[in-house]
C-alpha cells in the first residue's frame, strides 16, 4: 500500500511516502513553526502523490481517541503556537485520506518493537530526549494509550544538589522535561547540547534525572528492553552514565538478569532505526 507518514516533533516535522514494511519511498525534512506555514508545507508534499492512506505520530498532548470530535487536535501543548490546532482534520480535509493518530513516541516504539532494537521481546518503552522528553511503550502488540496517551516527561524527579536552575515548562516549572530536555540545557548551561560535550558536569547531571524517569518506568511498566533517542541522546556518553545510574537506584529491587552491570549494555540501549524509528512507526500506523 502507498502510505503517508508524519513524524511531528517539537523543531521538525519529518514527512515520508512509504509502506508498512518500514519501506521509505521519498522522504523530507521541515522545520516546526507556526502551525499556518507549518501545515500548507505538509500538505504540499503529500498532495498528488497518490497516498491511500496518513499516519501522524505528533507531539503531545494530542487527543488520540478516534470516537473523540477533536481526533487529532493539539492540546495544553509547552509548544503554544499549537495549542488547540485541528492536525488531524486539517490533514484530512485537505488530503482526502483517513488520518490515523497516535504520539510520536508510541509509534517510535512500535517501529523498534518490529524491526529496530526491540524486536526480540514482547514489550519495549521508547523515550525521546530532544526538544521535549515523551516516552511511548509498546506492549504485546499496541501502543499505551487510555484515558488519553501517557505524558512521562512531565513527572516529578528529585532535585540534583547542585541544580538551581527553575526549569522551562510552563505548566510545571522543574518537571523532568523543565529540567532535562534540550532547551533547559541550553538555558541553564548557556550553550547548545552538542557544544557542552566535553563538559562532564552537565552530563553528570543530566543522567542523574534521566535515570530517576527510567528507573520509575521500569517499576511502573516493567518494560522488557528501554529505547533512548532524540537529539541529546546523540551524546553517546550518557548511555553508561544513565545505565550505572539505574542499576545504582534500583538497588537490585527488580529482579532480571537484565538488571544487572552484565546485561544492562543490551537493556538500555539507541534505536536501532537511529533516526527513523519515527517516521517508520507512522507509516506503520497508517495502515493499521
Ligand atoms: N548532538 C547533540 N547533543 C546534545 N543535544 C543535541 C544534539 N543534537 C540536538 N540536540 C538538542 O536536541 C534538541 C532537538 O531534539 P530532536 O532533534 O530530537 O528534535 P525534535 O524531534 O524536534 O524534538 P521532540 O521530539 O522533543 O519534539 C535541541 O534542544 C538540541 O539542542
Ligand atoms: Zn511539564
Amino acid at each position: 500500500m502507498k502510505l503517508g507518514g508524519i513524524e511531528a516533533g517539537g523543531t521538525k516535522f519529518v514527512l515520508a511516502i512509504g509502506d508498512e514494511y518500514g519501506g521509505i519511498f521519498e522522504k523530507t525534512v521541515i522545520p516546526t513553526e507556526h502551525p499556518e506555514i507549518t501545515v500548507p508545507k505538509v500538505i504540499a508534499f503529500f498532495e498528488g502523490k497518490g497516498i491511500e492512506r496518513l499516519g501522524l505520530g505528533g507531539f503531545g498532548p494530542i487527543d488520540i481517541n478516534q470516537n473523540s470530535k477533536s481526533y487529532g487536535q493539539i492540546q495544553n501543548t509547552p509548544k503554544t503556537d499549537w495549542v488547540g490546532y485541528p492536525l488531524g482534520a486539517a490533514l484530512k480535509d485537505s488530503l482526502g485520506v483517513e488520518v490515523v493518530i497516535d504520539t510520536d513516541v508510541n509509534v517510535a516504539a512500535m517501529s523498534e518493537a518490529k524491526w529496530g532494537n526491540a524486536k526480540d521481546v514482547d514489550s519495549c518503552l521508547y523515550i525521546t530526549v530532544g526538544t521535549g522528553i515523551g516516552a511511548g511503550a509498546y506492549f504485546h502488540g499496541q501502543t499505551l494509550k487510555g484515558l488519553s496517551h501517557p505524558e512521562m516527561g512531565h513527572i516529578k524527579v528529585a532535585r540534583h544538589p547542585d541544580d538551581t536552575y527553575k526549569g522551562t515548562c510552563p505548566y510545571h516549572y522543574d518537571c523532568l522535561e523543565g529540567i532535562a530536555a534540550g532547551p533547559s540545557l541550553e538555558k541553564r548551561w548557556g550553550k547548545k547540547g552538542h557544544e557542552l560535550a566535553e563538559n562532564d558536569k552537565v552530563w553528570e547531571m543530566e543522567a542523574f534525572y534521566l535515570a530517576q524517569a527510567l528507573t520509575n518506568y521500569i517499576y511502573i511498566l516493567s518494560p522488557e528492553r528501554i529505547i533512548m533517542g532524540g537529539g541529546v541522546m546523540k551524546q553517546q556518553q550518557l548511555f553508561p552514565l544513565v545505565r550505572h545510574k539505574v542499576l545504582e537506584m534500583l538497588n537490585e529491587y527488580v529482579s532480571s538478569p537484565h538488571l544487572t552491570e552484565a546485561e544492562i549494555d543490551q537493556y538500555i540501549v539507541p534505536p536501532g532505526l537511529t533516526d527513523e524509528a519515527g517516521i517508520k512507526g507512522a507509516l506503520y500506523l497508517a495502515a493499521t
